[in-house]
């Protein structure tokens, strides 16, 4: 059962399951940022466990959900938590694009390379914000750079299946949440995970579908070099960083994690390589790719004829008809947006 939660201020709408053989009604854990309660829904049982609820009266790009009930990312969550769990995602027209997980030692320069790909195409990338209990440095914000977190909230909150995936590194707690995932997609971006390599091994293990680039140094040395330049880490902490980078260079290029390797040596060069990767070296507008949101009339029916999901205008002479193709359907939970491709035929 889906439906309307107002009483407890709780903005999302809630989930029970009925186990008809006990006839009993519980609550399952609910993964993934739902929608928020509106004036009515229309819900469609569809394949691989999954179930499309369309809003009434919803704004731009709040209208399409998809509740995962039986899909294989759910079926693993609730092998590893030991619970039933559901997990939304939002419907959005097109293509849902792939997230890209970056990972490397250290100092090789992942930061660098990501913030230079999200100013020259602000409105196609958007950056993973995770957690850690490390210290903030002092240029870091709360909230931009990292989510500052104490370890026994977050050990908790792994806990409770709010983690995609989580590692120890060089000594701290470090996390991508579901919703930090989550945050970007619904923004219509692509997600960016500046990740170590123990996570991008949980990621790819994981139903996320991304695309893995390891980056290295050109040199030990080169990389130390840098580590020391930035100056953000203690001698100590340098060594152990150093340390930790023979091992990671080690299985970045061995493992079959990455798909993609690529060799920071030049800055300019090495940026070039990475947008060639992602096929934006011709792309010289900033809104190049964008995913756009589904918009549909406040007013309206809903049927199902085969893979085509029809939602006909009501109460207006030009009876709009929009038709969503559940045949289409790609991307998903968690932190994804699912993407459907959508007809507007007007009248
Ligand atoms: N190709 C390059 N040549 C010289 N210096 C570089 C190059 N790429 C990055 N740097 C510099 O190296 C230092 C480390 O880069 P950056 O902070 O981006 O590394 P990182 O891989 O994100 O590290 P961490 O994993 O610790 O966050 C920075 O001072 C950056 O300006
Ligand atoms: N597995 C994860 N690794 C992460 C995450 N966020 C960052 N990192 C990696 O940690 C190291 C050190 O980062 P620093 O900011 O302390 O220099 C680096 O390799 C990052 O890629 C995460 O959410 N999960």
């Amino acid at each position: 059962m889906i439906g309307g939660n107002h009483e407890r201020n709780n903005f999302s709408i809630g989930v029970q399951i009925h186990d008809k053989n006990s006839n009993n009604w519980f609550s399952p854990i609910v993964l993934g940022t739902g929608p928020k309660p509106s004036q009515g829904y229309s819900a469609f049982v569809l394949e691989q466990g999954r179930i499309l609820v369309i809003k009434k009266g919803s704004p731009r790009n709040e209208s399409i959900w998809f509740l995962e009930v039986d899909s294989p990312y759910v079926r693993e969550q609730k092998k590893l938590l030991r619970k039933e769990v559901v997990a939304w995602s939002k419907g959005v027209r097109g293509n849902a694009e792939k997230p890209i997980v970056i990972s490397g030692p250290s100092g090789v320069g992942k930061g660098t390379l990501i913030s230079m790909l999200m100013k020259e195409f602000p409105s196609m990338f958007g950056f993973s914000v995770s957690h850690t209990t490390r210290s903030p440095r002092s240029m870091e914000r709360d909230g931009v750079h990292y989510h500052f977190a104490d370890k026994k909230v977050m050990e908790k909150e792994i806990k409770d299946g709010k983690f995609l995936e989580f590692a120890s590194v060089h000594g701290n707690l470090y996390g991508t949440s579901i919703e930090s995932v989550e945050a970007v997609t619904d923004s219509g971006k692509r997600c960016i995970l500046d990740i170590d390599v123990q996570g991008a091994r949980s990621v790819r293990a994981s139903s996320l579908d991304a695309i893995f680039i390891f980056v290295c140094p050109p040199s030990m040395k080169e990389l130390e070099d840098r580590l020391r330049a930035r100056g953000t880490e203690t001698e100590e902490q340098i060594q152990k960083r150093l340390r930790n980078a023979e091992a990671e260079i080690k299985e970045g290029i061995s493992s079959g994690i990455f798909g993609l390797i690529l060799y920071n040596d030049n800055l300019e060069e090495c940026y070039k390589k990475l947008k060639k990767l992602l096929g934006l070296d011709e792309v010289t507008s900033v809104n190049g790719v964008e995913i756009e949101g589904i918009n549909l009339p406040t007013e309206h029916t809903v049927s199902k004829m085969e893979d085509k999901i029809i939602i006909q205008e009501t109460g207006k002479e030009t009876r709009n008809k929009i038709v969503l193709d559940i045949s289409s359907l790609n991307g998903g939970a968690p932190g994804r947006t699912r993407g459907i491709l959508v007809d507007a035929i007007k009248f």
